[in-house]
């Protein structure tokens, strides 16, 4: 955009990534637009550092926003350069995403338009997707028993609940079914991931969350239920379907994300935003390969993305 600037020189600790129907976040000043490039390749969409007023101090806090379709949702969820997406924000400074998502509901009790704060995944995806950071001669084993922040989830879910009545229905918890895509469930698959206790399914938290959590940084997703996917008596998931529920509750999933942005901004959640009980761990996680082992092109990735850590 003319006359927006390339460039940003503070830190920037909180990001969101929007997925199906958001493709920007309105509502905020505009402060920059980063084309960044990592050694994993170019995120999918520019980053844009959008200036949110701390409630407390009215000072701008910058909150890094990346569109994880791209601009016009041109990338299928198997096509998203998800490394190079958590990549790019950890060299903004990045220690704390918000990630949003459209997803079918596999419970009668979630209907179309509410939303979940999901504190487990199951993986449906194929092995297709890049999943790591720590390959090609470095290896590194990272803990995923919680794959979100729980820290981060009771901030979401206290901003959650100070919606509700106004048109915003919340559940606390869930699981999320991963699948590959991009075609949707056949009805034997949906009702077997109901068997598995699956409260909603997507295509988009893994890699994703997986590749957060190997970057140090605290990870939650937030979920808007579009549809009853195919087990339901209803009438089967289609991308009109999702793209009308989201429409519809696009304002409620704005304020969602507002509310989010607010609270993070207050000075005691210092701590959290910055992950700092995650600082290190990939440290002693990549340490399992010895110096001599370790590839001097993968060193060099490695480097961009934790610098000194491998030195
Ligand atoms: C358009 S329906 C399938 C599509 O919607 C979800 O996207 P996102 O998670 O990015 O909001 C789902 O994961 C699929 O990519
Ligand atoms: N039924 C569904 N299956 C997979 N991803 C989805 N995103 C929204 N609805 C979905």
């Amino acid at each position: 955009m003319a006359g927006v600037p390339n460039t940003y020189s503070e830190p920037v600790h909180i990001a969101v990534i929007g997925g199906t129907g958001i493709q920007s976040l309105a509502n905020f000043t505009l402060a920059a637009t980063l084309s960044i490039s990592t050694p994993w390749g170019t995120p999918s969409s520019p980053i844009s550092i959008l200036e949110h007023p701390s409630p407390a101090t009215g000072k701008p806090i910058p909150i890094a926003f990346l569109s994880r379709h791209g601009l016009h949702h041109e990338l299928a969820p198997h096509e998203i350069p998800n490394r190079a997406n958590i990549a790019a924000l950890r060299s903004l400074g990045v220690r704390t995403i918000i990630a949003f998502s459209a997803v079918g509901s596999l419970q009668e009790e979630i209907r179309p338009r509410d939303f979940v704060v999901p504190d487990q995944i199951i993986d449906r995806t194929k092995g297709i997707r890049p999943f790591t950071f720590f390959e090609g001669g470095m290896v590194g084993h990272v803990g995923f028993g919680d794959p979100f922040d729980e820290g981060l989830a009771k901030i979401v879910r206290k901003c959650g609940h100070s919606l509700e009545g106004e048109g915003v229905r919340l559940h606390d918890r869930g699981t999320i079914v991963c699948m590959e895509g991009p075609q949707f469930s056949t009805r034997a698959e949906s009702n077997l991931y109901r068997s598995w206790g699956g409260s909603v399914i997507n295509m988009s938290a893994l890699p994703e969350a997986k590749l957060a959590r190997e970057a140090e940084m605290a990870y939650q997703m937030i979920c808007m239920a579009t549809d009853y996917d195919c087990w339901h008596e209803t009438e089967d998931v289609n991308v009109e379907m999702v793209m009308a529920h989201m429409k519809a509750n696009a304002e409620n999933a704005r304020r969602f994300v507002g509310a989010v942005l607010d609270e993070l901004s207050k000075e005691e959640h210092g701590e959290q935003v910055l992950a700092k009980h995650l600082d290190g761990q990939m440290k002693f996680a990549g340490a399992i390969t010895h110096k001599e082992g370790r590839n001097p092109e993968i060193v060099k990735k490695m480097a961009w993305l934790f610098p000194g850590y491998f030195d």
